[in-house]
């Protein structure tokens, strides 16, 4: 692919109104941060909207997104760029922080935490008022592009002391903390996302709040609104309400038995 390619933000836009469902004033308060350009930490459990959030965001105020899945292996090139050796010779690839700051795109790091310390330290000078990107082997120095902002996420829950955002790092983002949405709000969601009646979506919920009350107790997490939509989009296929919760809700959450026959027992208890 040439580079002239990968510089075009049209393909980074998103087309289509995501359908994102606010659960406090969290929309006008990310305007208002990203005014300032301000850097974004989206801070929750696995599964509960922040990509979605990201999206919706992304959309409303009409810039580019580039997202990257952030792991343990990654390197700083990964996200920065490198060198690569083709026919022609050797050509520099702008990684996809560097041409976010390029293009002027919304750069979504996801589960930044997962990254090793000495790859996210490579963001500093990007979250400071200095706003550049040095590409040492390249020898380059970015100025992001007046529209570049920069949003990463991560779940606490996931944290150790291996695993942690340094200060320096974590104070440089204005924060949202996000949780699963109250029931009522969480039931339309997955109402609308799976299309299925709003009293399923609710049962739905119910079963998934009696999983949440188990984290810590056996489970490291309960049961997810994505996880939800899974179950619901399966019983709006016409799969049986009991099967589709066991493949959506019950089965990938643990391998421990006990939890599995209890969490069956929920499950019975709201759809025959
Ligand atoms: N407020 C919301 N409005 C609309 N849909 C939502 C909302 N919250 C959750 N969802 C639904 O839940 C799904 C999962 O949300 P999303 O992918 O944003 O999770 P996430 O928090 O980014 O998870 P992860 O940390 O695992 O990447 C979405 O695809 C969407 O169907």
């Amino acid at each position: 692919m040439s580079e002239i390619n990968t510089l075009d933000p049209s393909q980074y836009l998103i087309k289509e109104e995501p359908f994102y469902q606010p659960v406090a004033d969290e929309i006008e308060l990310f305007e208002s941060g990203y005014a300032s350009r301000m850097p974004i930490m989206l801070k929750g459990p696995t599964g509960c909207g922040k990509s979605r959030f990201v999206e919706y965001m992304a959309h409303k105020l009409g810039k580019p997104l580039i997202t990257v899945a952030c792991n343990e292996d990654m390197t700083a090139s990964d996200l920065v760029g490198r060198y690569l050796i083709d026919i022609n010779g050797t050509r520099w690839q702008d990684g996809p922080l560097t041409v976010a700051a390029r293009i002027g795109a919304i750069c979504y790091l996801d589960e930044v935490v997962e990254a090793r310390q000495d790859t996210t330290v490579v963001i500093h000078p990007l979250t400071d008022h200095r706003r550049v990107l040095p590409l040492d082997k390249k020898g380059e120095l970015v100025e992001a592009h007046p529209d570049f902002q920069l949003v990463i996420s991560y779940n606490p829950g996931y944290q150790s002391m291996m695993k942690d955002l340094k200060q320096s790092t974590k104070q440089r983002f204005g924060g949202f903390k996000f949780d699963y949405p109250e029931e009522k709000i969480e039931a339309e969601i997955v109402s609308k996302e799976a299309g299925i009646d709003l009293a399923i979506a609710e049962k739905l919920v119910q079963i998934a709040q009696r999983s949440r009350n188990l984290k810590g107790h056996g489970l490291d997490e309960g049961i997810s609104t994505r996880l939800m939509v899974y179950a619901g989009q399966l019983i709006n296929k016409g799969v049986d309400p009991k099967k589709a919760c066991t493949m959506a809700l019950i089965t990938p959450l643990t391998d421990d038995d006990d939890i599995l026959d209890t969490l069956m027992t929920t499950v019975d208890t709201f759809f025959e």
